[in-house]
């Protein structure tokens, strides 16, 4: 039986500056930042690009030391147990880094050689991780035939050979159209509902709001906020938005008129964002103002305004 309740990545003051040990002019990525990720559930690292996130994935894969701080993995410490963390975890990294010139199933072969399985023992997980991951049509074809979600795939179903604890997904749906997102993600669920552990980024708010258990948001190197999705737009917005675009002649004044109707007004390059308990009403004050937008959406607060709030920055700009 999984126990819940156990640790399984804990993170304390953990610190990544780039740059030679006590030189001034390092660069600070990760800065003292403390979080626990529990067995079996999915844990999300929010940020705008540059907030630290892939610094701190390379840190728990153990491929990048911490500067300071520390970093327990699997009730080991990262710095000096580094190989028997590894052995137990799967890393998905951001960039598909398969071999192009062999097949799919000889990629899941090769890699894991590399943990000193048996080639029967590889033959039996190879098949089941192509039909896991819905790629056993194209198990002898070429990497380079492969579309993009389907390479991700083959990374997700190469990070599982070693049936890890727990899984490092690198903004796994960067890049993908939105049928392989959505294929990828369900697997993902399903990799969840199995029991394993999943430590992921990600620049798409309404997958982590399904997918992740918990989530921290970083930025600039910290973190800023930490609970559930519900938590989280609980504590950090109203209950709706309503978006408004105007003409690009007339922004600015529709802008200006717009100012005090509602308890936070954030302008977007495309968007008024207007956060309110109900965007109906507002909505109508917005009418009564004689303010005309080209658009005008209520929809309830997401994830998405969560990050507005706390960084200032829309994820998808
Ligand atoms: N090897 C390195 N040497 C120096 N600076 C680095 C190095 N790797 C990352 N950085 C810097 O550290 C900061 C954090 O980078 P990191 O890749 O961790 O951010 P991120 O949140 O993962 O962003 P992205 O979504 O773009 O990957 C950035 O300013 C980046 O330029």
């Amino acid at each position: 039986m999984t126990d819940s309740s156990t640790v399984l990545i804990d993170a304390r003051g953990l610190t990544k500056v780039y740059g030679k040990p006590g030189d001034k002019t390092g660069f600070t990525a990760v800065d003292g930042i403390d979080f626990q990720v529990r067995r079996g559930e999915a844990f999300g690292v929010l940020g705008a690009n540059g907030a630290g996130k892939s610094s701190t994935m390379r840190m728990v894969a153990c491929v990048s030391p911490a500067t300071a701080g520390s970093l327990r993995i699997l009730g080991y410490d990262s710095g000096a147990d580094g190989a028997k963390i590894r052995a137990r975890l799967g890393v998905v990294p951001q960039d598909d880094t398969i071999d192009t010139e062999l097949t799919v199933r000889e990629n899941l072969l090769i890699y894991g050689r590399y943990f000193g399985l048996s080639w029967k023992v590889l033959r039996e997980r190879s098949t089941r991780l192509l039909e896991f991951t819905r790629l056993s049509e194209k198990a002898e074809d070429a990497v380079a035939t492969l579309s993009g979600g389907m390479r991700r795939r083959l990374t997700i179903a190469r990070a599982l050979i070693n049936e890890p604890e727990i899984v490092l997904l690198d903004e796994p749906t960067t890049g993908l159209d939105p049928q392989a997102r959505h294929l990828l993600w369900e697997r993902l669920f399903q990799l969840k509902q199995d029991g394993v552990t999943l430590l992921l980024t990600t620049h798409y708010m309404d997958e982590a709001e399904q997918l992740c258990d918990r989530l921290v948001v970083m930025d600039a190197g910290k973190i800023v906020a930490e609970g559930t999705p519900a938590e989280l737009i609980a504590r950090y917005t109203l209950r709706e938005v309503l978006e408004l675009r105007f003409a690009p002649g007339e922004r600015q004044i529709m802008t200006d008129k717009c100012r005090g109707l509602a308890e936070r007004m954030e302008e977007l390059p495309d968007r008024l964002l207007l956060s309110t308990d109900n965007g109906e009403e507002t909505l109508s004050a917005v009418h009564r103002q004689g303010v005309q937008p080209l658009t005008a959406l209520v929809r309830r607060s997401s994830l998405e305004d969560v990050f507005l709030t706390l960084t200032g920055r829309s994820l998808l700009d």
